[in-house]
């Protein structure tokens, strides 16, 4: 990889530790310096419990690193009170979720729309009009979350998290609900948001596959990067997770 310039940078991270306090205290990060450029899609990977939520938590601003320094664009997260926290996470971040996170009352449609109405903001109809088309979601756009498939719902969550242009989309296990199927279709959506919308996203994942959709696999063992891989493809991913000790890791359907 190369260096990347601070204009390049969508997310920044700089010796960043978390540790747990407690009887037997914990450290999920043990110093991590990493930075995430623009208009780029990585995968971040790792044996369970080896820091992969702490990491993504801590970068998009929703925990705070025991040290360190975490920024956002230019922003040093760290100079910020909670409530200029909250409006930085609104404004310039979306997140997806294993569990999508929609809100069963509401419609597609408003579920769409719910972060720009907390964060007071009126996103360009064009642009929301372009999201909708762009998950295929627009002749469901009045249905109930309970109304679609978990492929549909994913793509309403993704939808919610490109409304406002967010400088940068975190995803925890977005395909671990899903099928194979329906799973390769929301990967093949972020890739799109990558390719043509000049989106950054950065993905936890499991997953071999759903990994060798990104263009960088970050690896994370007992709370730092251990493998920083462009391009790896599944087969060479496994094999790498492989020799953290992980045989479990085997990809399914491929030679
Ligand atoms: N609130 C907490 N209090 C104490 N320890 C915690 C807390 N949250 C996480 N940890 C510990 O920090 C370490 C890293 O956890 P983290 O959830 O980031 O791992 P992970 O790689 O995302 O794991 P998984 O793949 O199982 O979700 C683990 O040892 C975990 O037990």
């Amino acid at each position: 990889m190369h260096p990347s310039s601070p204009a390049t940078r969508a997310v920044t991270l700089e010796g960043v530790t978390r540790t747990y306090d407690g009887e037997q205290p914990v450290v999920a990060l043990a110093g991590v310096d990493i930075d995430f450029r623009r208009g780029t899609f990585t995968a971040v990977m790792g044996p369970s419990g080896s820091g992969k939520s702490t990491l993504l938590h801590c970068a998009a601003g929703l925990d705070r690193p025991t040290s360190g320094r975490v920024r956002i664009g230019e922003t040093d997260l760290s100079s910020l009170s909670e409530k200029d926290l909250t409006v930085l996470r609104r404004a310039r971040v979306g997140f997806v979720f294993q569990a999508f996170n929609l809100v069963p009352a509401l419609t597609v449609e408003q579920n769409i729309m719910l972060p720009s109405r907390l964060a007071r903001s009126a996103p360009d109809p064009r642009w929301v009009a372009e999201v909708v088309e762009r998950v295929g979601l627009g002749a469901r756009l009045s249905h109930r979350p309970s109304e679609l498939s978990g492929g549909q719902q994913q793509r309403v969550a993704i939808a919610r998290a490109l409304v406002s242009r967010p400088e940068v989309i975190f995803c925890d296990e977005p395909t671990g609900a899903l099928d194979t199927q329906t799973a390769a279709e929301v990967l093949t959506l972020l890739r799109a948001v990558v390719d043509d919308a000049g989106q950054t996203v950065i993905m936890v994942t499991h997953d071999p596959v759903a990994a060798s959709y990104a263009d960088r696999v970050v690896v994370l063992a007992d709370g730092r990067v251990v493998r920083d891989m462009p391009q790896p493809g599944a087969a060479r991913i496994a094999e790498q997770l492989a020799h953290l000790g992980r045989p479990s890791y085997a990809v399914h359907g491929e030679g």
